[in-house]
This record gives structure tokens, sequence and C-alpha cells, in this order.
């Protein structure tokens, strides 16, 4: 368990580590790709290692060094895998994965943690069984563990409900051109998460790859095309550095994190959007996104867009005045934990009226005091309640490891956030 001590913060300078979403994309296209990768910059997390380490069973050969990794693209030809492949509670890993396995070749096991066995995916098992690949889930309950059976796909039309995770979405993109013909997706519910599709769009055009789209609801990719070998630098995580951010809106501080641009295609970075909404001064400066801390009103947003920030929000929403309502974020209950439930729960601790909906949180903004936070395994409970630490004495966070997650060194960087 660890002890926050309250802090003023009169004006820090952060780094975050590489974006998790773009090292599991650009670590999956180079893996398929037709030669050597170098990627730069890469989150290694326990989650983005899982991703490599699957990669590795699938035959695919990668160098971890100090500065980057390298990747062996393998133009998609896949070897078999007799052991299960194991993916911890990396929701992106098993998602993406379940469709690369259906280019390989025998059946595969997708196994994870407890909390995995939970998380929903039939969705996808259910437009990988339309283009012919056999997929499915081993205990019939539409969660892995799962047993996908690789071979080459035809393609052609498909229909996708994205409800609940975008990542399904993203997974079939992500194959699509290692079809035979292509293929034509109709999103039939959804997506919820929307800039993720865009985050992996633009991995798979940086990669030299054709398709055409028509918003989030029509994708059309030709087959018969493979990544294009090469560079790439991963960008900062904006959604770790809505941490540094929300330290700034609670103390009253200011907070650059260094190399963030507003124009991400990371969706989270929109959470300073909502915070100058909220009284904050958001600043782009040249080697960094900056947010100055002020006098913080309750707001009303649709937070669906932006489903990892909504702890972070909630956590922000406490220390604000009025009563501020999160809508539109029903898939966050499939997340590490049900986020929804975690959130009030911990905020209630704290003395603060938060509620949730079948949809979202309304949180009434007062004057919360410390507690021992649980944090149910999820790296993103840990890091938000922190924040609540910089500005309440008594806040201790259980289980703090959980953070390796996403942000290995969150702890150190935190302990960076002076004056
Ligand atoms: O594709 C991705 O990299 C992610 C998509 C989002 O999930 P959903 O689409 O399931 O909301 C997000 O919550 C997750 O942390 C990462
Ligand atoms: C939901 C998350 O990740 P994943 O779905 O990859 O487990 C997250 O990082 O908040």
């Amino acid at each position: 368990m660890l002890e926050i001590k309250p802090r003023n913060i009169a004006n820090a300078q952060i780094t975050v580590p590489g974006s998790k979403s773009y090292t599991h994309r650009i670590l999956i296209a180079s893996g398929l790709s037709d030669g050597l990768c170098t990627i730069e910059n890469a989150l290694k997390s326990e989650d983005t290692l899982l991703t490599l380490g699957a990669l590795k069973h699938l035959g695919v050969k990668t160098d971890v060094n100090d500065n980057n990794i390298t990747i062996h693209g393998t133009k998609g030809i896949l070897s078999p895998c007799d052991t299960p492949v194991y993916l911890g509670n990396s929701g992106t890993s098993v998602r993406l994965l379940t469709a690369v396995a259906a280019l390989g070749k025998g059946t595969y096991t997708l196994t994870g943690t407890e909390r995995m066995a939970e998380r929903p995916i039939q969705d996808l098992l259910d437009a990988l069984r339309q283009m012919g690949v056999s997929a499915c889930s081993v205990n019939n309950n539409g969660c892995p563990p799962l047993e996908i059976t690789g071979g080459e796909i035809k393609g052609g039309k498909v229909g996708l409900k994205c409800k609940i995770s975008s990542q399904y979405l993203s997974a079939l993109l992500l194959i699509a051109p290692y079809t035979r013909e292509g293929l034509e997706i109709t999103v039939t519910e959804g997506p919820v998460s929307k800039p993720y599709i865009d985050m992996t769009v633009d991995v798979m055009k940086q990669l030299n790859v054709e398709l055409a789209r028509d918003g989030y609801n029509f994708f059309n990719i030709p087959g018969k095309q493979v990544y294009k070998a090469g560079s790439y630098l991963v960008e900062s995580d904006c959604s770790n550095a809505g941490y540094f951010w929300a330290a700034a809106a609670v103390t009253g501080g200011t907070v650059k994190v260094r190399g963030i641009s507003r124009d991400s295609r990371q969706g989270d970075v929109r959470l300073t959007e909502v915070f100058e909404t909220m009284g904050c001064k958001v600043v782009q400066e040249k080697d960094g996104l900056v947010v100055s801390g002020g006098k913080l009103s309750a707001t009303e947003v649709d937070m669906a867009d932006m489903p990892d920030m909504v702890p972070t929000l909630a956590v922000v929403a406490a220390f604000a005045e009025g009563t501020t309502v999160i809508k539109n974020v029903a898939h966050l209950k499939a997340k590490e934990s049900d986020r929804l439930t975690s959130v009030a729960t911990e905020l209630s601790k704290m003395g603060i009226q938060a509620t949730c909906t079948d949809t979202g949180l309304i949180i009434r903004g007062g004057n919360p005091h410390g507690a021992e936070i649980d944090t149910y395994n999820d790296h993103r409970i840990a890091m938000c309640f922190a924040v609540a630490g910089l500005s309440v004495p008594g806040v201790f966070i259980r289980d703090e490891k959980c953070v390796e997650k996403s942000f290995p060194n969150f702890w150190e960087v935190f302990e960076e956030l002076k004056n």
C-alpha cells in the first residue's frame, strides 16, 4: 500500500512513455509486414510485452533493445503454436490477436486472467465466423479462453456489432489486407471509442496499406496487400498524460506533458478540453501541452470516445463545484474492472456522493477526504486516485504495482510532480 502525500505543484514538466494503443498496433502490423521494422519510443509495459510475446509464439522474430524494438515481418506467414497464448488482462492484445490468429496455421488457444474470462468478445467471433473462420469461446460464454483456427481467408462482406468495444473493428481492419478478396465491413451497432479506429487506420496507412471508409460505419479494404516495413516513432501516451493534467486541475498548479500535441489522433488528448470547460487553462506549447488548474466547476459530458479518461475525470469532478454528469459509457463495465462501480465505490469512501447509472456516472463535487483505495487490479483506478491524494491527506493506494499494465514507471514520474 502506498501513501500519497499532498503537495503544491507550481510548474512541473513531465514525460510519459509511448502510447499503448499505437504500440500494440505497430507491433502487430510490423509482425505482418514485408521486412525489418524499427520501432522507437514503443511502450514496454505488461500489456504491450504480452502482445510482443504472442507475436513470438506466432513465429515473429523480435529484439527488444534499450532504444527501440526491431521486428522481422513475416509477410503474414505465421507459425502454428500448440501451447496456449497467455494474454493476461490485456483486452487490446486479446481482441487484436484473435483476428491475427485467424491468419495462422492450425488451432490457437488464447487465454488470460480470471477477469479476462469475463470480458466479452462474441461480436468479433461472430464476424470471423461470417468470414469462414472457426472461432469459438471455449466455455461458450462469449469470453476467453478462445480457440481460433487459422488459414487463408477469402474475405467479402461482413457485418460487425461494435457497441461493447471498438477493438473488434480494429482487429478486423488490421487483418483485412491479408484476405484474398479484401473485406467490406459494415458496422451495425456503434462503434464506441471511435478515436481508436482512427489510430488503427493511421497505422495501416503509415505502413502503406490502402483502404476506403465512410465515417465509422463502412470500411472497404482491398485484399492481397502487405504492410510495408520501415521505421516508426510511437507518440507519447495521452491517456497517461491525463493523470498529470488532472494533477494540475486538483492542485491548482501547472503541468506540462512534453511531446503531446492537441492534434493527436489519440482521443484522450481531449480530456484537456473537458478540463477547460471546468475552469482550467490549457496552452499548447512547442514542446508539450500545458494545463493550469483554476476554480473547478462541474460539467455534463459524453465520454463515449474517451472511455479510459472517465475515472480520471470522475476524480477531478469530486473537487469541482456542482454535479458532474458523465454520459454514454456503458462500455466501462467491460474493462479491467467494472469501472463505473469501482469509481463510484472508491469516491464514496472519500465522502463523495457518486452514483452509477446504466450508462454513466453522476458525481456531486464536494470536499473529499482520505481513504484506503482498492484498485481491483485496475491500473487506471490506482493512477487516478493517486491524483486525489495530491490534494487531500490520507489517500492510500492498495496494490499500487497494478500500474505496470500500462505505465511501469508511473510512481517515479509521479514523484517528479513538485515545484
Ligand atoms: O484499441 C485500443 O487500443 C483501445 C480501445 C479502447 O477499448 P474499447 O474500444 O473496448 O472501449 C480503450 O479502452 C483501450 O484502453 C484501448
Ligand atoms: C481498457 C484498457 O485496456 P485493455 O482493453 O487493452 O485491457 C485500458 O488500458 O484502460
